[in-house]
């Protein structure tokens, strides 16, 4: 024992045993490694998952692995009692190539060449290779994930996949956790529960799956934790009971233990098998397991420059490497080996012999029981083809209507946590409204000042645009990789997403901009008249809700730092047409059409007719003996915006919101269908 416990520190490979003396020796060099990890007992994930038992199993009798956890379940309270086991399904794929383009006039790059497949049900597979082998993208196309430039077939249960139905019974786990960090644990859960079961599910049922899948995933106890807070393997858990909720037959995980340490690894893992136990087909990409990670899947795809290396049972590993006089030197780590083969540090002509071996996947030989891998006829057989019911194209589970509801619910909890961005758009406003008010007292009542108050106002629109704008075009782009998880993983449709986005934020927005405009109104002296003020405000909030359109549109399709640069960039021609440094009438013919697209012309007319249009009386002439502009016809005569434009004004403004918001929405559109 004390050498296989020196071994295992190792990470060895007894390459020069047969399989089955290998499997042993593997499963005993779990003793060790386990008598540390018993320490953990006490937790909860193993404690759930009966893996603390069937550690401790494989302490007393040294018996296998898996045969300790059967022994375990027979006695123990089975996991998941409100998720009923799946019934397994086979994948497999034909000469899958994906290619890329390189951009104008640069052709196409090649990144899977061909590659076959089979990944059976029930089943833990990991799919591995070196950086820059291809196994997200393989992973992608196998999800369904990337479409375009995708050629090959992939089956189902013998059958060609039919996308839809395909992703009504999968899903898939990202490699950066996306979630709702604002929201605890059991909010997010809750959350989940209500967009992915439908109406059929009761709140009682909904409560009993998030309770059990808690539990078996070791986060009861932090079902109240802010998930930022959560550690790196919680997260990563916390992703995986999110999708769970919906009981997926077929899970894909991008790089589930990158980043974490090798006991969240052994975790996240152990319920991985946990789960293809229970009937799931579970593929994951992984990068470069540790010799007792690697023996924990059923399945091992090594892929090496976009081809297939190995296929087959990890313990097979070993003496298909011996068959292709390639020996894995002793002491050494398969996995580790492997991977080193598949960068070519052992020669490039290696890679190609063991490609050539596999049939670029299409060999079956290595699997650990070839009579059980079925080909397609015969899956076809096994799995008759059922009446096909009537299914909509809406992959989601619940209305439109109930995931508007629940995605307002959800950010309003997000809005109410996160104080900071709310107290400190009321407080921006507070400020410069009280400073602009301050530069600018009385002056909306003055004959001598009003080339000021049109200062003013020209100032008053630019903070309603630029503060509205930037703020979106900082936040939105945060939560495109949340939404692109969530949208493929049928919680919500685009439409229910993006009509919550809009009306989440209407009465803050609103409140602000009131809480601005009366500060501003009433410090500058601007006219007591009711209607003056709501012509003033309607101008605002109008601009205010374009000037958020348009940061939705470059938020969701740029990054942060090229959208705070295109924000002020595109705003500057809006400012340039305005009217305010040139007049409308004295703007070159050429450049006539730039004052009918500048929202911020029909903004600012709106602010002048608002406060010196509709007749307005005489200006007050105390300051000095002569006031240019006493009469605001003539004021209005000379910046050219004369004649009562206003309703023209709110028209053009409703308009170009209608627009911007349609665009925006297409533009949310487009970038989830371009990154597929
Ligand atoms: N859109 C693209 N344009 C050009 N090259 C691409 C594109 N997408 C992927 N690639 C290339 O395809 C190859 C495979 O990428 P992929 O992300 O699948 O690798 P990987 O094996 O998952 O790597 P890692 O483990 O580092 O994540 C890489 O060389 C990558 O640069």
């Amino acid at each position: 024992m004390d050498i296989l416990q020196q071994e295992v520190r190792g990470g060895i490979a007894l390459s020069t045993l047969s399989s089955d003396q290998h499997a042993a020796v593997y499963n005993s060099t779990t003793v060790p490694l386990n008598r540390k990890d018993s320490r953990h007992l006490d937790h909860h994930v193993l404690n759930n998952t009966g893996h603390s038992n069937n550690h401790n199993n494989n302490n007393n009798n040294g018996g296998g692995h898996f045969q300790s956890h059967n022994d375990i379940e027979s006695h123990q309270i089975r996991p998941f009692q409100n998720l009923p086991p799946c019934e397994p399904v086979d994948i497999q794929f034909k000469d899958v190539s994906y290619c890329v383009s390189m951009g104008f006039r640069k052709g196409q790059k090649e990144i899977l060449h061909k590659v076959n497949g089979k990944f059976p049900g029930s089943q833990l597979i990991a799919i591995m290779g070196p950086s820059g082998a291809g196994k997200s993208t393989l992973l992608d196309v196998l999800s369904g994930y990337r479409r375009t430039g995708v050629e090959g077939a992939v089956y189902v249960n013998g059958r060609i996949r039919n996308l839809n139905s395909f992703r009504r019974m999968t899903c898939y786990i990202t490699q950066q956790d996306q979630l709702q960090t604002l929201l605890t644990v059991l909010e997010n859960m809750r959350i989940a529960a209500d967009l992915k079961l439908g109406p059929e599910t009761s709140k009682h049922e909904k409560e009993s799956i998030i309770e059990d899948i808690l539990t078996v995933l070791g986060l009861y106890e932090h079902q109240h934790t802010i998930t930022s807070r959560l550690s790196g393997g919680q997260k990563k858990r916390l992703s995986i009971a999110l999708e769970l909720i919906n009981n997926p037959t077929i899970m894909f995980l991008d790089e589930p233990t990158t980043g974490l340490d090798s006991y969240s690894c052994n975790q996240v893992v152990d319920l991985l098998k946990q789960l293809a136990k229970q009937g799931r087909t579970i593929i994951c990409t992984i990068h470069q397991p540790s010799a007792k990670l690697f023996q924990e899947f059923d399945q091992v795809y090594v892929l090496s420059s976009g081809e297939c290396m190995y296929q087959g049972c990890t313990t097979n590993l070993v003496p298909f490497l011996q068959t292709v006089d390639m020996p894995c030197p002793v002491y050494h780590n398969p996995a580790d080996y492997v991977i080193e083969l598949a960068c070519g540090e052992h020669g490039m002509d290696k890679i190609q012999t063991m490609v050539t071996e596999m049939g670029n996947g299409e060999s079956t030989d290595w699997f650990s029981d070839r009579s059980k891998v079925l080909k397609l006829e015969q899956l076809r057989k096994k799995y008759p083809l059922k009446k096909v019911i009537e299914q909509s194209e809406d992959l989601t589970a619940t209305s439109q209507f109930h995931q508007l509801e629940v995605l307002i619910k959800r950010g309003i909890i997000k809005a109410k946590r996160d104080a900071t961005l709310t107290h400190l758009r009321i407080g921006v406003n507070i400020c410069i409204a009280a400073m602009l008010g301050f530069l600018f007292v009385d002056a909306g009542n003055e004959g001598s000042r009003v080339l000021d108050n049109y200062n003013l106002l020209f100032s008053i629109l630019m903070h309603h645009m630029m503060a509205t704008m930037m703020l979106t075009v900082l936040t939105f782009p945060t939560e495109m990789g949340v939404i692109l998880k969530e949208h493929f993983n049928r919680w919500y449709s685009l439409k229910s997403y993006y009509l919550s986005v809009n009306l989440i934020d209407l009465p803050l927005s609103f409140f602000c901009c009131m809480l601005f405009t009366c500060i501003i109104y009433f410090m500058s002296g601007q006219p007591m008249e009711w209607f003056r003020f709501g012509m003033f405000f309607t101008i605002s909030f109008l601009i205010v809700l374009i000037a958020q359109s348009i940061g939705l549109a470059i938020g969701a399709w740029f990054n942060v730092v090229n959208g705070t640069f295109l924000g002020p960039v595109l705003s500057i021609p809006m400012m340039m047409f305005a009217g305010f440094g040139v007049t409308l009438r004295d703007l070159p013919s050429y450049l006539k059409w730039g004052s009918h697209i500048s929202y911020l012309r029909y903004g600012l007319e709106g602010y002048v007719n608002a406060i010196y249009g509709e007749n307005r009386a005489t200006l007050d002439c105390e300051l000095k003996p002569y006031c240019h502009y006493r009469y605001p016809a003539k004021f209005l005569s000379e910046i050219s915006m004369e004649g009562d434009q206003f309703w023209k004004d709110v028209y053009a403004l409703t308009g170009t919101l209608v627009l911007v918001r349609l665009l925006c929405y297409f533009a949310l559109r487009w970038k989830v269908i371009a990154v597929r």
